[in-house]
């Protein structure tokens, strides 16, 4: 059981989060997760020991957040060369469990090329699975170093975009922590980066309806950092940047397409209207893998659409089926319908800067993306 009181005091850091790992018990490889689904409530782990059982564990959100579905697509495609199945039939399934993250795809098309070109450079099946994994830990090791290249990068551009602050009050939206990384995450990853400076005045998380990503997992993280955070239902954020309580808004991506414009979790896109509104710098930290050159633009993005029950329950299973039924409380009449995307698109001109783990995008064009993913190192998968 998670203690919500145990708090981190500032300065002592908590025991790094085991958020996804590769086991090989005696009966056969794994992929074992911790299941975010019960958080904060359990720290429990899933087991996933064959593609389906992980493609369910990426449908329900037991595994989430842009840069972590990379990761355990890689990993499902390794698990499956493990297992000498089809591995490109693995890569597909799992690339399309959920069709937003462009991650998930890129994570696991990697690892199936790795796997086919040690097949076709003559190496046996098994030995071509040993190479599907060593590509996997590749991956997983270059996210959690981007994550640190972008928590400095971030936190140099708060100093430049506030100066003489006297410390940074900071609204955040979904979770953008370790629990979405190979390391310390994205936008959270500068968060910490701010706090462990003695920089961070106040963390202002946004709970993000339905699934609660910032009130249970956000919360969970900045508490185990012994943060000085707030959690606030979605809807008061206006009230909170009329009061002049929001110094930036700092956010994570789940695709940015060609032109700039940023998909992330829904209720992103009014928060970067508020704060245009407001003057107040709108940030969007993500690697460049999170970056589609060939998704021309925001109108081309494919925004994923969950179960009406998502909405018409409280806690409610994450992918319950729609109609009723998902096993929580229903606050609306039965058969009631409901608008469910869970994703919304910020056009680049609202967005103030991207922070990559190449550098920092602003204003953000075209252009500017294109560089940066040229500077990565990152693999680029056709
Ligand atoms: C680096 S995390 C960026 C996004 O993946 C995150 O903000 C988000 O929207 C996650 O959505 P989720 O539906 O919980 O997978």
């Amino acid at each position: 059981m998670a203690d919500q009181d145990a708090q981190t005091p500032v300065g002592i850091e908590p025991p790094a989060l085991s958020v996804l790992r590769w086991d090989e018990p005696p009966g056969g490889p794994a992929v074992v997760l911790l299941d975010q689904t019960r958080l904060p409530a359990e720290e429990a782990e899933l087991v996933c020991a064959d593609v389906p059982a992980l493609v369910r564990a990426i449908r329900m959100l037991a595994v989430r957040g842009a840069p972590l579905l990379g990761i355990a697509g890689g990993y499902g495609v390794a698990l499956a060369a493990a297992r000498g199945e089809d591995v490109d039939q693995a890569a597909e399934l799992l690339g399309q469990a959920r069709p937003t993250a462009v991650n998930l795809g890129y994570g696991a098309r990697r690892v199936a090329r790795e796997y086919r070109a040690a097949v076709g450079s003559g190496l046996v099946p098994e030995a071509a699975a040993v190479v599907a994994l060593a590509e996997a830990r590749a991956l997983h090791q270059e996210d959690a170093a981007a994550s640190g290249r972008m928590a400095q990068y971030g936190l140099e551009l708060l100093a430049e975009l506030l100066p003489g602050r006297g410390g940074y009050r900071l609204l955040t939206h979904c979770n953008t922590g370790a629990l979405v990384s190979g390391g310390e995450g994205t936008a959270f990853a500068v968060v910490l980066r701010a706090h462990r400076g003695g920089s961070l005045r106040q963390l202002w998380v946004d709970e993000t309806r339905p699934l609660l990503q910032g009130a249970r997992l956000t919360a969970y993280e900045a508490g185990r950092h012994g943060m000085p955070f707030s959690l606030l239902t979605d809807n008061a954020a206006g009230s909170l940047f009329a009061a002049g309580e929001v110094d930036a808004v700092i956010i994570g991506a789940d695709r940015i397409a060609a032109d700039g414009s940023v998909a992330n979790k829904v209720g992103s896109y009014p928060l970067a209207v508020l704060a245009k509104y407001h003057h107040v710098p709108f940030l969007v930290v993500a690697p460049t893998t999170t970056v589609d050159l060939e998704t021309v633009d925001g109108t081309s993005i494919v925004v994923e659409q969950r179960s009406a029950t998502e909405v018409t329950e409280f806690t409610s299973q994450p992918g319950a089926p729609a109609g009723g039924g998902g096993g929580g409380r229903a606050v609306a009449p039965p058969g009631t319908q409901a608008y469910n995307p869970a994703f919304d698109i910020t056009p680049s001109e609202l967005v103030t800067a991207i922070v990559t783990e190449e550098g920092v995008i602003s204003p953000v064009t075209g252009v500017g993306l294109a560089e940066l993913c040229a500077r990565s190192s990152q693999v680029t998968i056709s």
